[in-house]
């Protein structure tokens, strides 16, 4: 897969010079109802025997409109992880468009010639919510008009879990809750996140629980503070782990917020290592202990929990 990067105005020369089926979106966390637009954009494009593209941004469209702080700004996805699912799903060209304020006062009719069929579309998926131009002034209905016989539009249905919608934010509002078996029911994967490992205050080791500290993108979506059940990838191997989000509240007044993880079977140095971390199950809020037995006696409680739980799944399960 091809990751085009566009700043508006843009230069023709960036665009591949062939005809494309265009998902469109922002896609964060691309869950399954995302999903199921990319499929069917696929179907659509393997039976014209066309690439795939798939259109996106590279921050939410909420910064040029409601004037949110990008600084402040969480996603359920980077642009790097957007990518690897959308390589996963046989996507060929992923374009990211620099939502900017030129960008957005494009006035419908000229976004869909510069933007759909300025990138070569032959087909145009999207999820029948879609809307573009200038404060979403224009829907899927309305595209059909601007479109001109140039390309074929199709609107993909949503995606219902019962009588609930799958979207990003009943995803968010699953996380805020620690629900994670129904954010990763609505993701269909496992939700992760990648840092760095770096150092903290080492006195894990001291409780027989050294835990890697990780520093995690500024824009990443965190689950509700707690201990979690977890799987974390270093140097391509998975392991089981006991995770907490909080701010050792035993220890320190006001520590800024860590993100730490137990590995179980573990034992090495891993000090600036790049880990990936996928949240399983909630297990407790964060507690202040009266001491560090009784913090080492909830930590022992922890991983028998983990280890519980991973007689029940695979570590390996099966994610994008
Ligand atoms: C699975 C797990 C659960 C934890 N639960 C708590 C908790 O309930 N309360 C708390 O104050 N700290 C908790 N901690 C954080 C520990 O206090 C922390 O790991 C320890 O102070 C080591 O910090 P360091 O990595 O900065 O050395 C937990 C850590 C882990 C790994
Ligand atoms: N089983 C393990 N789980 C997590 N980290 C481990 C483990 N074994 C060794 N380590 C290493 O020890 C460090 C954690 O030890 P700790 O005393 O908690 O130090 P720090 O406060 O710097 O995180 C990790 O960053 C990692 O490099």
């Amino acid at each position: 897969m091809e990751i085009i990067h566009i700043h508006h105005p843009y230069d023709k020369n960036q665009i591949p010079d062939e005809q494309v089926v265009l998902a469109l979106g922002y896609f964060d966390g691309v869950h399954r109802g995302h999903q199921e637009v990319i499929k069917r954009a696929k179907e659509v494009a393997d039976q014209k025997q066309l690439k795939l593209a798939v259109m996106s941004f590279n921050h939410h469209p909420s910064i040029v409109f409601q004037k949110m702080n990008p600084d402040t700004m969480q996603y359920l996805s980077t642009v790097k992880r957007k990518a690897e699912i959308f390589e996963s799903l046989g996507v060929d060209y992923f374009f990211v468009i620099a939502f900017t304020s030129a960008f957005a006062s494009l006035r419908p009719q000229d976004f869909v010639d510069q933007y759909i069929s300025g990138l070569h579309a032959a087909a145009v998926v999207a999820g029948f919510d879609y809307t573009y131009g200038p404060r979403e002034i224009a829907d899927m209905k309305q595209l059909v008009n601007y479109a001109k016989d140039r390309f074929e539009v199709i609107e993909v249905e949503e995606l219902k879990n019962a009588a609930e919608k799958i979207s990003s934010t009943h995803i968010r509002e699953a996380l805020a809750e620690g629900n994670m078996e129904k954010a990763n029911a609505y993701l269909g994967y496992v939700y992760q996140i990648e840092g760095t490992v770096i150092h903290g205050d080492a006195r894990g080791r001291l409780l027989g629980f050294p835990t890697a500290n990780i520093q995690t993108e500024k824009h990443t979506r965190l689950p509700r503070n707690g201990v979690y059940i977890v799987s974390i990838k270093v140097n391509g191997t998975w392991y089981r782990g006991t995770a907490s989000i909080g701010h050792n509240i035993t220890f320190e007044a006001d520590r800024d917020k860590t993100v730490e993880v137990y590995i179980l079977d573990f034992n090495k140095m891993i000090y600036g290592e790049d880990v990936i971390v996928r949240w399983h199950h909630f297990i407790r809020s964060e507690i202040k202990f009266s001491g560090v037995e009784q913090l080492i006696a909830q930590l022992k409680k922890d991983e028998a929990e983990t280890i519980a739980y991973f007689q029940d799944h695979r570590l390996n399960e099966v994610s994008i």
